[in-house]
């Protein structure tokens, strides 16, 4: 099901597949029967009607999780916008693949599998403060092959990035598609002196590319990069396939974000897992009117703010499914 051109993408990004109320109601109303007051499991007890919904079961299942990490290089990153070098994203897949990463502890831990995805590490994207970072060949292949990532069947999927000076393109999306200025953060470390650079290289990118602000595609394919157009692409293919998404920090969300603008609703299969410390998170997270699940002051990426929640994700339909209910357990319910 790869997109073959610009417009099949647009088509599908327009279209999103309803959800299932049906399953989702099934859900809700064995929540209200189990023996504690309503409510009193805050968040989790939303979350599985999101997977019933999602999944299309009224008895939601985790038993495929999956953890998906794109990986990519940036032309940007030439211009100092990160402390580390660009070598380091291929050092990492490395590491990645020998089990060495925060991921690898963290995913393991979720019963999840790890794939790890690098997308051309060696032809890093243009500079987009001076060319589009893609044309639209290179951007396709790059969703497409997060479209491919996905493995049908999957029971939840969780969603990454790697990828040195991403942060900047995560930014330069986000102030394209939300407006305003102050998107940049610190990301691996930068001091204030790289933070007003990179603040300032974002507007460069913006002037540069004024039909980035017209239309979301045209946002994550000048100003994006193959790892965040890859999470676009999984994303979208994840709801199609009937898989309920967790999202990780800035970086990755801001590369899901052009599915929430482009439909209503777009991202109604995606919970953040957590709320990173990079200082736009929250604020894109709001515009998205998402409230991610954790806040544990990470900013780390690599999927690891998602791969957290699964837990959360577990305990939640642990509940659901073990729990009695008031009559079966023959507890009583409030005095009238
Ligand atoms: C050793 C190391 C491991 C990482 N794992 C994720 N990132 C994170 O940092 C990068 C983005 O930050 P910036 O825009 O400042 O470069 C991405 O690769 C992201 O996944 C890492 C960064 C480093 C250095
Ligand atoms: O929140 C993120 O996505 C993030 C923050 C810092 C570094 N890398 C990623």
């Amino acid at each position: 099901m790869p997109f073959h051109d610009l417009k099949a993408l647009r088509e599908a990004a327009l279209h999103p597949i309803p959800g299932d109320d049906a399953a989702a109601a099934a859900a809700d109303s064995r929540q209200a029967r189990l023996t504690k007051p309503p409510g009193s499991l805050g968040r989790l007890e939303g979350i599985p009607a999101w997977l019933a919904r999602w999944q299309s079961r009224s008895e939601p299942r985790l038993e495929r999780v999956a953890v998906l990490v794109f990986a990519g290089n940036h032309g940007v990153a030439a211009q100092g916008v990160s402390p580390y070098p660009s070598a380091v994203t291929e050092q990492m897949v490395a590491n990645f693949a020998a089990g060495g990463g925060a991921i690898n502890q963290i995913a393991r831990l979720g019963g999840a599998a790890l794939h790890v995805v690098p997308l051309e590490l060696d032809r890093p994207t243009e500079d987009f403060t001076e060319r589009p970072a893609m044309d639209e060949a290179d951007f396709l292949a790059a969703v497409n092959a997060g479209v491919a990532a996905v493995a049908p069947g999957t029971d939840l999927l969780c969603l990454g990035e790697m990828g040195i000076g991403n942060t900047t393109a995560g930014a330069a999306m986000a102030a394209a598609l939300f407006g305003g200025a102050g998107w940049a953060g610190r990301g691996t470390g930068l001091d204030d002196a790289g933070l007003a650079r990179k603040e300032a290289l974002v507007r460069t990118a913006l002037a540069r590319h004024p039909e980035a602000r017209q239309d979301p595609l045209q946002a994550a394919r000048c100003l994006g990069g193959r790892e965040l157009a890859a999470i676009l692409g999984a994303t979208l293919a994840a709801r199609q396939r009937g898989i309920p998404v967790l999202l990780d920090g800035f970086t990755c969300t801001a590369a899901a974000a052009p599915l929430a603008l482009l439909a209503p609703g777009g991202l109604d299969h995606v919970l953040i897992g957590h709320l990173s410390a990079e200082s736009g998170h929250g604020r894109m997270a709001a515009a998205l009117d998402l409230v991610p699940l954790l806040d544990l002051g990470l900013r780390l990426g690599e999927g690891s703010g998602a791969a957290l929640a699964i837990m959360l994700v577990r305990a939640a339909l642990e509940c659901h499914r073990g729990m009695a209910s008031f009559a079966s357990a023959g507890i009583a319910g409030p005095a009238a």
